[in-house]
């Protein structure tokens, strides 16, 4: 991590804490406090030594009050300590909770386009562990780091104020341990990574001759296999005892410096305290604070190796949040009701790929019914979902009534367009909680209304658990007919002007397909209706026909006898 990439980190970090900044500088102060506290401990013995105990006449006086001081610092420690680790905890979840809502909301702003780009996979592991990551970080990484810099700070004062001359003799120590500590971060780094390198070797080694074990035996490769194990385990070995004597090594000059350092002061503190150049309290106490020293120093190198795994997750997340929200709304409300029309429409799937659209114009006039037609791969479904604005035009524009849909607020396109597939977009879940989706405020009446008026309310009647029956991930447990009468269901809920269809390719009896033909005409009544078309009856029910073929589109007219011969290529 570059300071600045850190720091930038750190600014942004704070921007999107600010609206808890009374609580973050709270926090602030009761670590700089518990933090004074917990170094009181050497100065009160100090106070005892020198004014209670050495000289001619010890006084009790000054022991008792030391020890009360040092007994009620350390109380006060303990309750602010309580105070600080809920109120860290507490920012804490705050902060992971605001990021995960941002987050979210700005993957549920992207085009469908974004999540066929973006793995399934890699969005659930910005939500989920990039986010918990940081739970973790802030209670156990950002504040015992914070912790440790401000005791370090903290001791250098201390140390120079007790006697400047024992801080001299400990700066040789101190820039060994600091010279040992950076290496051992260099060094350990690239041995835990030989380490893990080495693991995923050895597992891939593993599950390959396991998965193909049956041509291990088939073809008496099982001594050749336990060598190359064996090879693999070695080198695994091999890497972690590297990684354990780095880790020896530096614990040994870790060690080395404290008795080295507390040696040499001892030594000139001897001489001082004989020349009255420091008392023994001051002397005792500067042995106290370096013992002190080391813990921070040591933990400092794991925390930071703590912090830079935070600061990958948080970067991640970041640059998610900075990626642009590729179809943006629009700030301006939406007539009634109006044409919907493409004007110039070209599009291809990515920079460097083919056009799949060029120059399109289309309208879609209000309560008109419009069938796309045309050869698989030509762009049907393409064009479908832009005039639904899933995805915006490469070229050209896709309007409403006048307003280019990229202009209108998504509450007002929503409820004028929208697209339903057919075949499709049923989650896990109950049957209500899957029409609910379009209008979450519908009453149970008005779900099994839109259920009967495309005729399924005979089915609904039929179902033991009526509107609470599970419908399986993706409506596995309805046949392709049921899940079809939902999507239809669906439209009658929604209510909107015009209804862009992808219809379902996959064949259905002829009694369902006759149930399902009959609840297209009930859903989309008085809507303009643009339908991927897929089967003749439904294009033998539109008011015009249009094939899409080499990117540009064809207005057949009327299905009449004369597109038929054209209809019939398809
Ligand atoms: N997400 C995508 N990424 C890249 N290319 C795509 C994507 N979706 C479709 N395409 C390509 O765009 C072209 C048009 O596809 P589209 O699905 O619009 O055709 P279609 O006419 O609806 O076909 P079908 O009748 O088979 O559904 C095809 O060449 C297809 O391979």
């Amino acid at each position: 991590m570059t300071s600045t990439a850190g720091a930038g980190l750190a600014v942004r970090t704070l921007a999107v804490l600010r609206p808890r900044w009374a609580a973050v500088a709270l926090a602030a102060l009761l670590l700089v406090a518990t933090t004074a506290t917990s170094l009181a401990g050497p100065w009160i013995l100090r106070y005892a030594v020198d004014d209670g105990l050495v000289g001619d006449h010890p006084d009790t006086g000054v022991v008792t009050r030391a020890g009360l001081l040092y007994l009620g610092l350390a109380v006060a420690g303990l309750t602010l300590t309580r105070v600080q680790v809920r109120l860290v905890g507490w920012i804490g979840e705050w902060f992971v909770r605001e990021l995960r809502s941002r987050a979210a909301d700005h993957v549920l702003a992207m085009s469908v386009r974004y999540f066929d780009r973006t793995p399934a996979g890699v969005l659930v592991s910005r939500l989920t562990a990039d986010i918990d990551a940081l739970q973790d970080v802030v209670q156990l990484g950002i504040v015992p780091f914070a912790q440790a810099v401000l005791t370090l700070t903290f001791l250098a004062v201390v140390l120079v104020a007790l006697s400047w001359q024992l801080a001299l003799v400990c700066l040789l120590p101190a820039a060994a341990l600091v010279a040992a500590t950076v290496w051992f971060r260099r060094a350990s780094r690239a041995a835990f990574a030989t380490v893990r390198d080495r693991v995923a070797d050895t597992v891939a080694a593993l599950t390959e001759r396991l998965a193909g074990l049956r041509v291990v035996r088939a073809f008496r490769q099982e001594a050749g296999t336990t060598e190359l194990l064996l090879a693999r385990s070695r080198r695994q070995l091999d890497a972690n005892v590297t990684a354990v004597r780095v880790q020896s090594f530096y614990l040994a000059a870790m060690e080395f410096a404290t008795v080295g350092s507390i040696a040499a002061v001892l030594a000139a503190g001897g001489a001082l305290a004989a020349r009255d150049a420091v008392t023994v309290g001051t002397l005792s106490a500067f042995v106290l604070y370096l013992l002190l020293a080391f813990e921070p120093v040591q933990s400092l190198s794991f925390l930071v190796t703590v912090l830079e795994s935070a600061a990958a997750a948080l970067r991640k997340i970041y640059a998610l949040l900075d990626e642009p929200v590729d179809v943006p709304e629009g700030s301006q409300e939406l007539a009634r009701t109006g044409p919907l029309t493409a004007e110039g429409v070209g599009f291809r799937y990515g920079d460097g790929k083919p056009d799949v659209l060029r120059g399109v114009d289309l309208t879609l006039r209000p309560g008109e019914r419009v069938a796309l037609v045309g050869p698989t791969g030509a762009g049907k479904s393409t064009l479908a979902k832009l005039m639904a604005r899933l995805f915006d035009p490469t070229a050209g524009r896709v309007s409403y009534a006048g307003v280019d849909v990229r202009e209108a607020t998504w509450p007002a396109l929503r409820s004028r367009v929208v697209m339903v597939a057919q075949d499709g977009q049923l989650t896990a879940g109950t049957l209500a909680h899957n029409l609910r989706a379009v209008r979450p405020g519908a009453t149970d009446d008005e779900l099994a209304a839109a259920l009967a008026a495309v005729g399924a309310g005979n089915w609904l009647a039929g179902l033991p658990d009526g509107l609470a029956t599970p419908v399986g991930e993706g409506g596995s447990l309805l046949s392709a007919g049921e899940r079809q009468l939902v999507a239809l269901a669906r439209v009658c809920l929604l209510d909107a002007d015009v209804v862009v269809l992808d219809e379902a390719t996959s064949g259905l009896d002829p009694g369902t397909e006759r149930l399902v033909e009959a609840a297209l005409v009930a859903a989309t009544a008085g809507r303009a209706v643009l339908v991927v078309a897929h089967r003749t009856s439904t294009v033998r029910g539109a008011d015009r026909v249009v094939a899409v073929n080499a990117g540009g589109v064809t207005d057949l007219g009327a299905p009449r006898d004369t597109a038929r011969q054209y209809l019939d290529q398809y």
